[in-house]
């Protein structure tokens, strides 16, 4: 196996011609090891090549979607990289942080937490743009000057507030059944009075739909794609899409919301239309899709 410096590679396994690959680092924004998997195409061994960041959803991990997702067969014939760190730190030591599916281990919301006990390792906003997203271009063969960004559900909450405050640092967006107006929701709320604090004035800031809504041009003219599955058991109470949809036209925003009858909140939704998702990103990083 190739070594990285400062990247421990934890495994790898050839993959429709390119390599998928699993690797740990120790984290100094985190301040502990955090794990990460990525899927290099065949032309990554040519020359560095365009990536979309996967974020998942709650209980899940950096190997939930290269797993399950089914991405990798599309992304090689793109040559586009797929990168997908965890959920959330590992191993913080809060007490509590394990007890709840929705909250702490595995439920990061992608954000930096403010409050006392969790602000000191919890800060996955900034270990996703200042730390983690650095070291891949550093050390692998990504030009993360060309990244796009998707995620489900926290992960799509996580992919659409990260693009919206960082308007710049991504190229391309999506997302499956997304937590889109976290302020409304019982997940949200949950999360947000834990890492934010009672004071609901600092939760907008990170709600999909409240940073869309304030908007007065389009983030990206490609427009987003966003699916949502309509036997999905979480729409109706945690998700919201018609939030976002109704800030998106208010911001002039182009988005393809597509509502699919039949299909849950699980990987073989994800995986259903995933194809459609990494065309969309490699339109967007001018490949040919
Ligand atoms: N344990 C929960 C179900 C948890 C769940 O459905 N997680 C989703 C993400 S939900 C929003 O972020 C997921 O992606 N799970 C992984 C999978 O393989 O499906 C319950 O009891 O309902």
């Amino acid at each position: 196996m190739a070594t990285v410096p400062g990247l421990e590679l934890l495994s790898e396994h050839a993959c429709f011609g390119g390599v998928q690959r699993y690797y740990q680092h120790a984290s100094s924004v985190i301040g502990l090891p955090m794990r990460f998997s990525v899927f290099l195409p065949p032309q990554a061994q040519q020359h560095a090549v365009p990536a979309v960041m996967y974020l998942a959803g709650l209980t899940c991990n950096e190997e939930t979607f290269m797993a399950k997702a089914g991405a990798q067969r599309v992304a090689a014939e793109l040559g586009l990289a797929l990168i997908a760190p965890d959920t959330s730190p590992r191993g913080a030591g809060v007490p509590g942080e394990a007890e709840s599916w929705d909250f702490g281990v595995g439920a990061g919301f992608y954000l930096d937490a403010t409050q006392a006990p969790w602000a000191q390792h919890y800060r996955m906003e900034s270990y996703l743009l200042k730390e983690f997203l650095p070291l891949v271009g550093e050390h692998l063969p990504i030009d993360v000057n060309q990244l796009g960004l998707f995620g489900h559900s926290m992960g799509g909450h996580g992919a659409l507030t990260l693009a919206l405050r960082h308007p710049t640092r991504f190229k391309s967006l999506s997302a499956f059944a997304p937590i889109c107006a976290p302020t409304q929701c019982p997940w949200g709320h949950k999360a947000f009075a834990g890492y934010l604090g009672e004071d609901r004035t600092a939760w907008a800031a990170h709600d999909a739909s409240a940073l869309m809504g304030q908007r007065s041009a389009p983030l990206l003219a490609q427009g987003i794609l966003v699916d949502q599955g309509l036997a999905d058991k979480f729409l109706e109470v945690q998700l919201h899409p018609h939030l976002f949809e109704a800030a998106c036209a208010k911001a002039g925003q182009p988005l393809m919301l597509r509502r699919h009858a039949g299909y849950d909140h699980g990987y073989y939704f994800i995986s259903t239309f995933m194809e459609n998702h990494l065309r969309h990103h490699a339109q967007g990083l001018g490949l040919a899709a």
